[in-house]
C-alpha cells in the first residue's frame, strides 16, 4: 500500500504544483472554469483518469467553481498517488481553458 507523505515531503512536492495547497492530510486545487457546462466537462474528464487509476479525487462543484481534493483514503493521507493525480488534473484543466 501506498505510504502517506512527510511533511516535509508534501512541501517539496507542492513547490511543483503552484496551484496546489494542503498538507499530508489532503492537497486541493479550486479552479474557475468558464461556464458549469465546462466545468462538468473537466469533472467528467477527471472521473475517466480516476476510474482508469482506481483513484478518486473529492470533489465539490459550485456553479463554474470546482474544488479537487487529492488525500488516499485507505492510507489516510498524501501519498504519491494523489501527486500524479494532481498532474493529472492540471493537465485536464490546462487543456479545457
Ligand atoms: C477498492 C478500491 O481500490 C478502493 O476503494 C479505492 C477507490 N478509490 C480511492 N480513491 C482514493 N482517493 N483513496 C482510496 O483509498 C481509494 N480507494
Amino acid at each position: 500500500m501506498a505510504e502517506v507523505l512527510t511533511a516535509e515531503a508534501v512541501r517539496d512536492k507542492l513547490a511543483a504544483l503552484a496551484d496546489w495547497t494542503g498538507d499530508p492530510a489532503g492537497i486541493s486545487r479550486t479552479v474557475q472554469l468558464n461556464s458549469f457546462p465546462e466545468a462538468i466537462a473537466v469533472v467528467d474528464r477527471v472521473a475517466e483518469v480516476a476510474e482508469e487509476r482506481d483513484h478518486h479525487p473529492d470533489i465539490d462543484i459550485r456553479w463554474r467553481t470546482v474544488t479537487f481534493r487529492c488525500t488516499t483514503h485507505s492510507a489516510g493521507g498524501v501519498t504519491e498517488r494523489d501527486i500524479d493525480l494532481a498532474r493529472r488534473i492540471d493537465e485536464i484543466v490546462r487543456s479545457a481553458r
